[in-house]
């Protein structure tokens, strides 16, 4: 296991096995939304894409929940079709959106417009029917430090971070990626109720003791932004 002096707002969970992993994330999100849905009608729940969620999603959507009561989301979309391989709408369809979870009101990004800026507006429209500040965010990371789609080399990156732009959703345009992005920006995602990072891999790890050496620049590497916020890790080899 990592040996690592572990920041006061980190809260480490490392397994010895992916599934393990999953498991015991599913097991902390569906307590964190029984606990939300015991004081409010309603519970919501931002969900990142990626690869590394499949195992987490298919473990999650039977808990014992009150789907019905749980609005879901996306903490980002690519703006691909909803058919295409790479769109997080259909990975949370075909994963997550089953079984118990089919329940869920289910928020989705991806509008029916050409282009991000053009469907942003529509998206920020859909995505004021959530009661908002989320109740629980599930985030990724990538090997650039980018959570959710805040990518440190999209131009629109320190918009994305400003806490006091108004929009809750923001169109980005990612050098390093083949697609436009739609993601929550950092009013939407800093006061979620409960966060989680998710990682698997050793790679991902090293990016994790990067972006913790030097906590300074948040443009660098976004993950820094919900490091120092605090958040509940959850990680395997
Ligand atoms: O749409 C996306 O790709 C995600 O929201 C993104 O932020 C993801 O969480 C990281 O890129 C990690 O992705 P992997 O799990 O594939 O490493």
């Amino acid at each position: 296991m990592p040996d690592i002096d572990w920041p006061a707002t980190v809260q480490p969970v490392l397994g010895e096995s992916a599934d393990e992993i999953a498991g015991q994330l599913a097991d902390a999100v569906a307590g964190q939304l029984e606990q939300a849905l015991a004081t409010r009608e309603r519970a919501s729940l931002a969900l990142s894409g990626g690869s590394t969620p499949k195992p987490f999603f298919e473990k999650l959507r039977d808990k014992p929940l009150d789907w019905s009561r749980v609005d879901v989301t996306l903490a980002d979309e690519r703006w691909v079709p909803l058919e295409s391989s790479d769109s997080n709408e259909r990975l949370l369809r075909e994963h997550f959106l089953q079984g118990g979870a089919v329940e869920a009101r289910f928020i989705g990004m991806k509008q029916e417009h050409e282009s991000a800026n053009a469907g942003q507006p529509l998206a920020e429209q859909a995505l004021s029917a959530l009661a908002w500040p989320l109740d629980v965010l599930v985030l990724g990371m990538g090997n650039d430090g980018h959570t959710a789609s805040l990518f440190p080399d999209a131009p629109e990156i320190d918009r994305a971070l400003d806490p006091s732009q108004p929009d809750r959703c923001m169109a980005l345009h990612p050098a390093s990626q083949p697609q436009a992005r739609l993601s929550l920006t950092r009013r939407a995602l800093e006061n979620a109720g409960w966060v989680a990072l998710h990682l698997k891999g050793e790679d991902k790890m090293d990016t994790l003791r990067a972006a913790m050496d030097d906590m300074k620049s948040v443009r660098e590497m976004p993950i820094r932004l919900f490091l120092g916020l605090g958040l509940n890790l959850f990680w395997s080899p």
